[in-house]
C-alpha cells in the first residue's frame, strides 16, 4: 500500500487554477521532494495530500483511505493519526505554551498529559530547541517555531511527513540538522516524507524528485 496516492489531481481557487491533472505516489520510506517556481502548487499539492484542501476532481487516497468518501472530521482524524504537517511558518496555537503545542497531537488522540509532555519534552531536546517549556509562541524566532513545529509533526511517529519549506527561517547547520532528523526518524519507522523546498541542498536529500511547472509535473527524477 502507498503511503499517499494523488491520481489526476486538479484544484483551483477561483479562476486560478493551482494544479491540472497531477499524479503521484509515495512508498513507503520514501523521500520526496517537490520542487518548482513559486506559486507553481507545491503548497496545494501538500494541502491536497494531507486531506486539508479536498481536490475538485482526481482522487487521494492516504493511508489507504480514498478522501473523497472521507467527511472533514473523518479526514482531521486520520490526519492526526497519520500526518505530521510542518508549514512555512510553523504555525503554532498561538496561546498554548510550546511544550503544549507540541504535546497537542498526542493530547488530541487521548495520551495521558504528562506522557503526552515528557514525548514532547523529549522531541524538542531532539529538534534542538532550548527555551523554557512555558515559552509562548510569539516568543519564539522564525527558525526556533520552525523547530517546535517540526517537533509537533514528529511526535506522533506518522506514517506521512509533510513539510512545506521547513528549513526556510534556520541556519544551514541547523537546516541540515533538523532535514536529517525529519528524514531519518521517519524513515527508519518505514514512514515516507514529502519536502517542498527551493533549496537544492533539500532536494539533494530526496530519493525523487518532482518539479512543477504552472501546476503540473514536468519532471522526475530518481536521485539515489
Ligand atoms: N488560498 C488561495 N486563494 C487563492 N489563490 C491561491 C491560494 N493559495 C494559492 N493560490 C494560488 O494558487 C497558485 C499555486 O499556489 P501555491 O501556494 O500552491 O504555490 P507554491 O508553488 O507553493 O508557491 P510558493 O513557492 O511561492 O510558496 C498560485 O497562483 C497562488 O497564487
Amino acid at each position: 500500500m502507498s503511503t499517499v496516492e494523488l491520481s489526476g489531481v486538479s484544484h483551483a481557487y477561483g479562476r486560478t487554477q493551482a494544479l491540472r491533472d497531477v499524479s503521484l505516489t509515495v512508498a513507503p520510506g520514501e523521500v520526496v521532494a517537490v520542487t518548482g517556481p513559486s506559486g507553481c502548487g507545491k503548497s496545494t499539492l501538500l494541502l491536497l495530500a494531507a486531506g486539508v484542501l479536498r481536490a475538485q476532481s482526481g482522487r487521494v487516497v492516504l493511508t489507504g483511505t480514498d478522501l473523497a468518501g472521507a467527511d472533514e472530521a473523518a479526514r482531521a482524524r486520520i490526519r492526526r493519526r497519520s500526518v505530521g504537517i510542518v508549514l512555512q511558518f510553523g504555525q503554532l496555537v498561538p496561546d498554548l505554551p510550546v511544550l503544549d503545542n507540541v504535546a497537542l497531537p498526542l493530547l488530541l488522540e487521548g495520551h495521558a498529559p504528562r506522557e503526552a509532555r515528557a514525548a514532547a519534552a523529549g522531541w524538542l531536546d531532539r529538534v534542538g530547541l532550548d527555551v523554557p517549556p512555558t515559552t509562548l509562541p510569539s516568543e519564539l524566532s522564525g527558525g526556533q517555531a520552525q523547530l517546535a513545529a517540526a517537533a509537533r509533526a514528529l511526535v506522533t511517529g506518522p506514517l506521512l511527513v509533510l513539510a512545506d519549506e521547513p528549513t526556510a527561517s534556520l541556519d544551514t547547520a541547523t537546516g541540515r540538522q533538523l532535514l536529517d532528523l525529519l528524514v531519518t526518524s521517519t524513515t527508519a519507522a518505514g514512514g515516507s516524507v514529502v519536502l517542498v523546498s527551493h533549496d537544492n541542498a533539500v532536494a539533494a536529500r530526496a530519493d525523487r524528485e518532482v518539479r512543477l511547472r504552472a501546476g503540473s509535473v514536468v519532471h522526475e527524477v530518481a536521485l539515489s
